[in-house]
């Protein structure tokens, strides 16, 4: 089932949390939402669900307005805030009781519970003792309940435990496997780059980029060669002439860009400067990211400097 959102806008007093968000989550995929602290994912999850009201655009789940779903349980389960737990209350009757409440049958609460590793003892204990990382599970085992058709999880990886990491990565790849549309954001790219599909990046409210991993590293290594000379000078003035803009990043090594690697053993071979490495740079996604955030905040600091 998919989640489309179309030209949200929001605006919170002064603060315009969302400016024109715009992006589709598929079902079959792990589509990652990453952006920095306060870029505006909570808020959107929000509006998805219903739980805020947009200033401008829609937020459809299977085409329709979550409060027009006649079962919404059925169709997305969500984690916004794993900590709303009732501290008294034991895990598995938090469970039974909101399945009871969507008059789902109370078999679901076994098998949530195994499916997120909390069958054996935990599930009994009360919820002011859990860890982080139980308290996200729980909040995933709730979210999977109604076996919805898409599922969105704010922040899931938090406070988890490397083993716990793994666990979750695991369950997000055999959740879209099994045809749900899943929605996982995060404000660190590591968390999902070896998870996510598809990666909406989002900086102050704006979508800046909607891709794929290997797009996104692609697009951030933006041609750029980098290569070792022993002639550094020559090196230089002979690839400015070719066309490439070259910084010098240590004694013996250069990085073009504007000309491709070919290009670059092209031109040196003419002029017969010596060379060694000359290699494409490959951006870590993280370098993608920091570039991607940084042109957001620079673009949106311009008019006024008001932000
Ligand atoms: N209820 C609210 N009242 C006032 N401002 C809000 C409210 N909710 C969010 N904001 C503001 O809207 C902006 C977007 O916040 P939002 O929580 O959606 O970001 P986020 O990307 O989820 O960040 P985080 O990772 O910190 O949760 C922020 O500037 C935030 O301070």
């Amino acid at each position: 089932m998919e989640i489309e959102v179309d030209g949200l806008r929001k605006r919170y007093g002064q603060v315009s949390a969302l400016d024109g968000v715009s992006f589709t989550v598929r079902p079959g995929l792990v589509t990652g939402f990453v952006g920095p602290n306060g870029s505006g994912k909570s808020t959107t999850m929000r509006i998805i669900l219903g739980l805020d009201a947009a200033d401008g655009g829609r937020a459809l789940v299977g085409g329709r307005p979550y409060r027009s779903l006649r079962d919404p349980l059925r169709a997305v389960g969500s984690m916004l805030d794993a900590s709303a737990l009732h501290p008294g209350r034991r895990g598995r009757d938090h469970l039974r009781w909101i399945a009871n409440a969507a008059g789902l049958p109370s078999r679901r609460v076994d098998e949530v519970l195994e499916r997120v590793g909390l069958a054996g003892g935990a599930a009994k204990r009360r919820a002011g003792g859990y860890s982080l990382g139980m308290r996200q599970r729980l909040g995933i085992a709730a979210a999977l309940l109604g076996d919805p058709r898409a599922l969105m999880l704010d922040e899931p990886v938090n406070g988890l435990d490397p083993e716990g990491i793994v666990w979750i990565r695991g369950l997000l790849r055999s959740l879209a496997a099994e045809g749900r549309a899943v929605l996982v954001s995060s404000h660190l790219m590591g968390e999902l780059e070896d998870t996510a599909d598809r990666l909406v990046v989002i900086g102050r409210g704006r979508v800046i980029a909607d891709t794929s991993v290997p797009e996104l590293l692609s697009a951030a290594s933006g041609g750029r060669v980098a290569l070792r000379t022993s002639a550094p000078a020559e090196a230089m003035a002979v690839l400015s002439h070719a066309g490439g803009t070259v910084a010098s990043v240590g004694a013996d090594a250069l990085t073009v860009t504007g000309l491709d690697a070919e290009a670059t053993v092209a031109a040196l071979g003419a002029s017969q400067v010596p060379f060694a490495e000359v290699s494409a740079h490959r951006a870590t996604l993280e370098e993608a990211y920091m570039e991607l955030t940084r042109d957001a905040a620079e673009f949106q600091g311009v008019p006024g400097g008001a932000a």
